[in-house]
């Protein structure tokens, strides 16, 4: 029996006279890729800095694996991985240094070449993160969210900007993370990402939630309705082509 994990109910945020979240309820499972999806602006990156006790709330309840996050925010953060803003990755630093920093800041003992080596970036250990490509800024990133242990982590458009490989090597990474035992909630407004790497995702516009279900329930619930996409002449697309070319494998970047 899956438990849930994340408990929102009712939230809402105001900034000012603006209403940015709606007054939505959502309940992420324990062990599943939670997606919410929507456009530039729905309030997905609200949302989940609330969770992440980054944000405060207008009003609503927030419960994280049982802890109230209006008396409990402490015990909430001990529990998540967050990506850290890149301006706390000192330019001087190279990313073994940077992992021992975060540990120590954490609290917690971590071996930075396994942790590296988790996220395929063990060939950069000695590299400045601003030496890093924008696929590996975001693998290491990643890794931060992974340094104290956490039950859940938080991806906030974590594939925003990268090349058809370093997405779909992102997915594989995060899949790996779920596989775990990791909870996992992300936001993104790409399709195809939600379809390949959510369990289920919250469709999110202008603040409200439209629809929760699972990618596949969804796209069988439109099909009901007698929608038909226009048939597709050809079996594959440009990004088939790209990826049949140049690989789906970590290149040397
Ligand atoms: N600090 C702020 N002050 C005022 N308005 C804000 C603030 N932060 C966000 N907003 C507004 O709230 C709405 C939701 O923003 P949010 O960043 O949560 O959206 P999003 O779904 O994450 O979009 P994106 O994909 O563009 O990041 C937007 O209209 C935004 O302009």
């Amino acid at each position: 029996m899956s438990q849930v994990i994340i408990s929102v109910r009712n939230l809402v945020k105001k900034y000012g006279q603006f209403e940015a979240v709606k007054g939505i309820s959502f309940d992420v499972q324990e062990g599943e890729i939670f997606g919410l999806l929507g456009p530039n602006g729905a309030g997905k990156s609200t949302t989940l800095e609330i969770i992440e006790t980054l944000r405060e709330k207008t009003s609503g309840e927030v419960t994280v694996n049982g802890f109230n996050l209006d008396t409990d925010p402490n015990e909430i953060k001990k529990i998540i991985g967050v990506q850290l803003q890149t301006s706390g990755f000192y330019p001087g630093l190279n990313l073994l240094e940077l992992v021992d920093l975060f540990a120590g800041l954490y609290n917690r003992s971590v071996d930075p070449r396994e942790l590296l080596k988790s996220v395929n970036l063990e060939d950069k250990a000695k590299n400045k993160y601003k030496e890093l490509s924008g696929g590996q800024k975001q693998r290491f990133s990643i890794a931060t969210t992974l340094i104290n242990q956490p039950k859940i982590i938080f991806l906030d458009e974590p594939t925003t900007g990268l090349d058809p490989q370093a997405r779909r090597n992102l997915w594989d990474l995060v899949k790996h993370i779920r596989a775990q035992g990791t909870t996992v909630i992300i936001t993104t407004h790409y399709m195809d990402e939600a379809e390949v790497l959510c369990d289920r995702i919250a469709i999110i516009d202008s603040g409200k939630i439209i629809a929760m279900d699972t990618p596949d329930k969804m796209i069988d619930a439109l099909v009901a309705t007698g929608f038909e996409r226009p048939k597709e002449v050809k079996k594959a697309n440009l990004e088939d082509v790209f990826i049949n070319l140049t690989g789906h494998a970590l290149r040397g970047e």
